[in-house]
């Protein structure tokens, strides 16, 4: 790319998602499915400095919802080609952050442009790979288009004079600030969106003009090596994306600590984070800046019911935020906090619509699939048990058919406040129902835990609503709607406490961590 284009850029507006009510996009879904099984089994390369590389070690990524199926074998990095793809990043970064800010967001938008036209295929890809369902598939694939649309228009509005931050005038001086990049910095995306977060936090950084080692989680490395294709065809230069999936232990522990390192972008689970951030907070030789570290960590998000509610759609959002991708989301309301006079009736009326979700395969389009791998399918067999002797089992309560890792959504009524099942994050299709005495009682209870993602309070009274903004204490709390689903600009994503380092993804400020701001000050 050599021009930098003058054209004015169209307001930023959401990707709809697709109506799977038609017969047509259902059809359009089940073609992308079989073209993606055409390719099953292929080998994908890493991508260092540009570079293919195979290597011997492998990472198989299989489909959760039938084992059987490989859907490809990744390369895997050593530390060896941790150390190459930080010397590529090293070098694509000197002449990377002297793009312009406008040509830098081109790269986005063209990408953002192909991902449109091709999103069944990359939701095809996804759904086999993760798990999910069309509809959250395609919501995955929207999401991932927003990013790239939205941090390519924050790239613009921040290098534009005054427009990011007007500085007050004084005789005598011309006065500028500029956001410029931080250097070559580390990604670390987890599995649950396995496209729209990989996208969102690699597209942040690079359209701020750093160079990114990206290390995929293990069980998505495939739509990520997508993701990275289609970087490389809209023409952004070698290097400044590198694709290294590998060990967290070993690659990952060796980035954070390497003196290089400028910053490193997670998100994942608080063990992890916290782990990145003490390693990251040691300064090694010839290391010369504090590492930047930004964490999106996990939750223990839930709904909070009060006597006043609608009770129908509290109940739907119960269900829907409990169980959506089952229950595999930081956002997922995985506790109900009822208020013991209508306690009962919405128990009832979650139960019921709890049973109405079929289990099956994701290329089906069964409401619930499967969880991620055999790891998280035996944690989360092993809190049901744990709930077992904490709550009374209102259903489900252990495996599902299949060949695959299949969990029944399993519902826990009567549990108190402080069981592991109302603090610790499950991760997995597990809900735990909790009586308050009141509203007070239930934004109490709602509030004691470590984590602070997100939340609903579910209410007709104005007060009552209005004490619930001030005092519910998380990221993203919503009024009479599920707790899971913030778009991209609409609803900026992030939590407190536990739940990470205070960062909001798809917000106007979410670039600023990635860059450092440069006052130039010249005597007129
Ligand atoms: N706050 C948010 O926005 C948000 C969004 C999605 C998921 N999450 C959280 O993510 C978790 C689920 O994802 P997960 O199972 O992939 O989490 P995880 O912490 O197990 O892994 C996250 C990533 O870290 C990598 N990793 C593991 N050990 C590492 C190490 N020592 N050094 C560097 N990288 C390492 C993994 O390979 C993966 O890519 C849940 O806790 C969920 O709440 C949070
Ligand atoms: N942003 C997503 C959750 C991301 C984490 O898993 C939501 O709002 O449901």
């Amino acid at each position: 790319m050599t021009t930098t284009p003058n054209t004015a850029v169209k307001p930023y507006a959401n990707e709809p998602f697709t109506d799977f009510g038609k017969q047509e996009n259902i059809d359009a879904m089940q073609a992308a499915i079989a073209k993606v099984k055409s390719e099953f089994g292929r080998s994908y390369p890493l991508r260092v400095g540009g570079r293919k590389i195979e290597t011997e070690a492998k990472i198989t990524s299989i489909n959760p919802g039938n084992v059987d199926e490989v859907i490809g074998f990744v390369s895997k990095a050593s530390q060896e080609i941790a150390e190459e793809a930080m010397q590529a990043a090293l070098l694509a970064f000197e002449t990377w952050k002297k793009v312009p800010a406008r040509e830098r967001a081109e790269y986005l938008f063209k990408a953002a442009s192909l991902m449109r036209e091709r999103k069944h295929e990359f939701s095809a890809l996804m759904l086999l790979e993760s798990g999910k369902n069309y509809v959250e598939a395609d919501v995955d694939t929207a999401e991932a288009i927003d990013f790239l649309e939205f941090y390519a228009r924050e790239m613009i509005r921040l290098s534009t004079v005054n427009e990011s931050q007007p500085l007050a005038k004084i005789p005598g001086e011309d006065n500028h600030l500029s956001y410029i990049p931080l250097g070559v910095g580390v990604i670390i995306p987890p599995w649950n969106f396995p496209l729209a977060i990989c996208v969102g936090m690699t597209a942040a950084a690079v359209v701020s003009g750093n160079a990114v080692l990206l290390k995929p989680a293990s069980t998505t490395p495939v739509i990520a090596h997508k993701f990275v294709a289609l970087m490389e065809e809209v023409g952004l230069p070698a290097g400044v994306i590198n694709y290294i999936p590998g060990s967290g232990a070993e690659v990952g522990d060796y980035l954070t600590t390497h003196p290089k390192t400028r910053f490193i972008s997670f998100t994942g689970s608080k063990e992890v984070g916290l782990h990145i951030n003490k390693l990251a907070a040691d300064t090694v030789p010839g290391q010369i800046w504090i590492k930047r570290v930004i964490a999106e960590m996990g939750g223990k998000d839930g709904i909070v019911v009060d006597e006043t509610a609608d009770l129908d759609a509290a109940a739907s959002a119960i269900v829907a935020s409990a169980f959506g991708f089952q229950g595999q989301k930081c956002s997922a309301g995985s506790r109900a906090i009822i208020v013991e006079s209508v306690y009962d009736e919405v128990a009832e009326r979650v139960v019921k619509l709890t049973e109405q979700l079929r289990i099956g395969l994701p290329e089906h389009n069964f409401a619930s699939g499967p969880v991620i791998d055999n790891v998280s399918y035996a944690r989360i067999l092993d809190y049901i048990e744990i709930g077992k002797a904490e709550g009374t089992l209102l259903t489900g309560g252990s495996k599902a058919e299949g060949n695959g890792y299949y969990i029944q959504p399993t519902v826990f009524g009567d549990v108190g406040g402080k069981a592991r099942i109302m603090q610790e994050e499950i991760f997995g299709p597990v809900l735990a129902l909790a009586k308050a005495k009141d509203w007070q009682d239930a934004i109490a209870m709602y509030n004691d835990t470590e984590f602070g993602l997100t939340g609903s309070y579910f209410s007709s009274d104005e007060d009552r609503i209005a004490e619930a903004l001030d005092t519910v204490h998380c990221g993203n709390l919503y009024i009479n709607r599920k707790c899971t689903g913030a778009l991209v600009g609409v609803h900026p994503f992030g939590g407190f406490n536990m739940s990470g380092t205070d960062s909001k993804a798809g917000g106007h400020d979410y670039l600023l961590l990635f860059t450092q701001a440069k006052l130039m000050s010249r005597k007129a």
